[in-house]
């Protein structure tokens, strides 16, 4: 997926500000940066999602074919067989009154042109595939008679359902508890060895990301800051957004140390500072970062970074590059 340029407005005031971004066939791709700052819109903007009053500009590819402005025919058979989407708080996103079995039949039907005992048979294989126990007593629960976990399980079942080449995860562990949490993105990582299926993590959590993703972006006031491997962003970030979200972590082995918070807030669509937007939290801010957006700019192969002084903190040595 190729996605360019990809602007969002509502109501005349800009969120999303030109992201470009590729997700390759089996890559896990993370998408990481405090509420507000445009993960979850990118997405929904991609996959046709926003209402009708948001304004979308830019490109968005998949094997070539563009879908910002597709039929509504065409988007359809992307979103849930191509792509599919998992989102924050399973309970929401299922309908309440139907049995969750024909939740997923219904995908089946919809994406796989299946019908009769082959829903049947093929839902009972998915939920098994995602560890729903006693998958055929299951079929037929509501939403409500199941736990939040096992809700996000038949969330992934009913995004497999169509076979997808993407899954777009926004936030699928936030509303479970840290066991649980562990137990769904064993079971993404599996499913994704398994099935080969490209996989979006959109998290705030850089724990989560760590451990899940190949590659990163950090996004901060409808920005892409920082985009590298997860190895490299984790041993040298290079944005101090990026430095101030690993200073704020705590870590997991070695000596004890404070937690540094980011001082001040993410700033809102309206109040956008004209340079850069993290420049007003920035311990190392220059005057020319309050006069213009900087570029985000290839420092290394592989390594982009939207801060005038990256360059420089690329070839300092990592000890005080991270400082
Ligand atoms: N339907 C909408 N109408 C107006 N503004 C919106 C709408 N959806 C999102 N926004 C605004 O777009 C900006 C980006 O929101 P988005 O939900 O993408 O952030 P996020 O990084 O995913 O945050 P979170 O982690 O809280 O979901 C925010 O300022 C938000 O208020």
């Amino acid at each position: 997926m190729e996605i360019a340029d990809l602007s969002v407005a509502f109501d005349g005031v800009t969120v999303l500000h030109g992201i470009d971004l590729t997700v390759a066939r089996r890559e896990t791709l993370g998408l990481v940066g405090e509420s507000g700052c445009g993960k979850s819109v990118t997405w929904l903007a991609a996959l046709g999602l926003l209402p009708r009053s948001a304004g979308v500009t830019g490109s968005v590819r998949l094997d070539g074919r563009e879908l910002i402005g597709a039929p509504a025919a065409d988007l359809d058979r992307v979103r849930g067989g191509r792509i599919a989407m998992i989102f924050q708080d399973p309970a929401s996103s299922l309908n309440p009154v139907i049995p969750i079995g024909r939740q997923v039949g219904e995908a089946l039907a919809l994406h796989r042109g299946l019908s009769g005992g082959a829903v049947r048979a093929e839902a009972r294989r998915l939920f098994d595939l995602v560890g729903i126990p006693d998958a055929a007593r299951r079929l037929h629960a509501f939403p409500h008679e199941l736990s939040g976990g096992q809700n996000q399980r038949a969330m992934i079942a009913m995004a497999l359902a169509g076979q997808p080449d993407l899954l777009v995860a926004d936030e699928p562990t936030t509303a479970l508890d840290a066991t649980i949490q562990a137990q769904i993105l064993d079971l993404m990582a599996s499913i994704r060895r398994e099935t080969g299926m490209a996989i979006v993590l959109i998290s705030h959590d850089l724990g989560i990301i760590s451990e899940t993703c190949e590659r990163v972006l950090v996004m901060y006031g409808g920005r892409i800051v920082e985009a590298a491997t997860a190895e490299a962003l984790f041993a040298a970030p290079l944005h101090p957004y990026t430095r101030g979200l690993l200073a704020a972590l705590p870590p997991l082995e070695g000596a004890r140390r404070r937690l540094e918070p980011i001082e001040g807030q993410v700033p809102g669509p309206l109040d956008m500072p004209p340079g850069c937007a993290f420049a007003p939290r920035c311990p190392h801010r220059l005057g020319v970062c309050e006069a213009s957006v900087p570029r985000l700019a290839e420092i290394a192969p592989g390594r982009l970074a939207a801060c005038v002084l990256s360059e420089s903190r690329m070839t300092m040595p990592a000890k005080a590059a991270t400082a």
